[in-house]
């Protein structure tokens, strides 16, 4: 990725500031009310719930310690990331992702039709995945999307998974937490994702940049799932449209925690109580930079619109029902090469 390549440059508007703006202001949520127990009794939560409210309302963004995720396993999977990266451009294009297997190695993603600057590798929560053969909505085809088993580094597959299994339960939990802080039963969105959940693990990678004024390590994006739970390293680069000002904000990485922001999926079931908040990576001339967000999602033929609990003629559902695995295999496709239009986007589907 060394050569000055037009497809990374950004309009001029979309570029970076080098100047950065330091996020002391995004939440910091302390878990341990909730770590390694049930929520059984949401009155001695309260307080928390709160706070997560308050950060989805104002921020979209959050980060949580005492999350229960355990910091020996994150540290072997950034390891084995790291190790996985390190590798030749041939070993890695062994376990490419390509248009009818979309998980494993990629290195020219886009976003919003620029290329990024990074190398990624995905992996499914649930191997198979069954999903949309097509984004076509007469199209009632369904396939399946399986994981690569590279055999360098060691035991990687068996890494990757077990780290799914503990961060898809901190996600089960702020799921919770999520539907209490909007008046909702703990549970409410766990029928969503206990049958056919698309969620999926990126490995990112981003590489030093010779031109970090010019290029994004990821354009400017909103994550399209329900939510983002996200480990960075100690390097930084992700900045978040903050809400109040519409200015970019730069998020301090806090060791062993967890960044957590709210998709469009979870904008939509709250009917825009809760904000998909825009953000971004910045690229680095001197250091490579390596996160790991898991996507969790629903299953593909989850409709998702607002919940009746959260309408009423007062407040009447802003959206239209659409099918969580026809966006996605929309926006898979959108990733692949450079085109012409936009992306498909949450707000194709509100009611004006
Ligand atoms: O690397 C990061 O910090 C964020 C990546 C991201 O936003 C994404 O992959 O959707
Ligand atoms: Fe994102």
């Amino acid at each position: 990725m060394g050569e000055v390549d037009p497809a990374f440059i950004q309009d001029p508007e979309h570029r970076p500031k080098l100047s950065i703006i330091q996020a002391e202001g995004i939440p910091i949520v302390d878990l341990s009310p909730i770590t390694n127990h049930e929520v059984s009794d949401p009155s001695s939560i309260e307080g928390l719930v709160k706070e997560i409210g308050n950060a989805c309302k104002e921020w979209g963004f959050f980060q949580v310690t005492n999350h229960g995720v355990p910091l020996s396993l994150r540290q072997r999977i950034e390891k084995a990331s790291r190790l996985f990266f390190a590798q030749t451009p041939e070993e890695k294009k062994k376990y490419s992702r390509d248009e009818s297997s979309t998980t494993g190695y990629y290195d020219a993603e886009h976003t919003k039709n620029v290329r990024d600057w990074k190398e990624v590798f995905d992996f499914l929560a649930k191997d198979p995945t069954f999903i949309p053969a097509t984004s076509d909505e007469h199209d009632d085809r369904v396939t399946r999307w399986t994981n690569p088993s590279p055999e360098y580094p060691p035991n990687f597959s068996d890494i990757i998974k077990e780290y799914i299994e503990e961060v898809e339960k901190l996600s089960f939990k702020l799921l919770e937490l999520i539907a209490l802080s909007l008046g909702l039963e703990p549970k409410r969105f766990e029928d969503f994702f206990v049958k056919d959940q698309t969620s999926f693990i990126r490995l990112n990678h981003y590489p030093p940049c010779p031109y970090p004024h010019l290029a994004l390590g990821v354009g400017r994006h909103k994550d399209g799932g329900a939510l983002t739970v996200l480990a960075q390293d100690e390097v930084g680069g992700l900045e978040v449209k903050r809400k109040a000002y519409q200015e970019w904000v730069r998020v301090k990485p806090t060791p062993d925690a967890y960044i957590v922001n709210v998709g469009d999926i979870i904008q939509v079931w709250s009917n825009d109580a809760y904000e998909s908040v825009e953000h971004r990576v910045m690229v680095n001339s001197e250091k490579e930079r390596f996160s790991i967000p898991f996507f969790f999602n629903p299953g593909h033929d989850t409709e998702v619109k607002p919940l009746e609990e959260l309408t009423n003629e007062q407040n009447p559902s802003k959206y239209r029902p659409y099918k969580w695995g026809k966006f996605l295999v929309h926006r898979k496709e959108s990733n692949f090469k450079k085109q012409n239009t936009e992306n498909v986007q949450v707000y194709h589907y509100k009611i004006v």
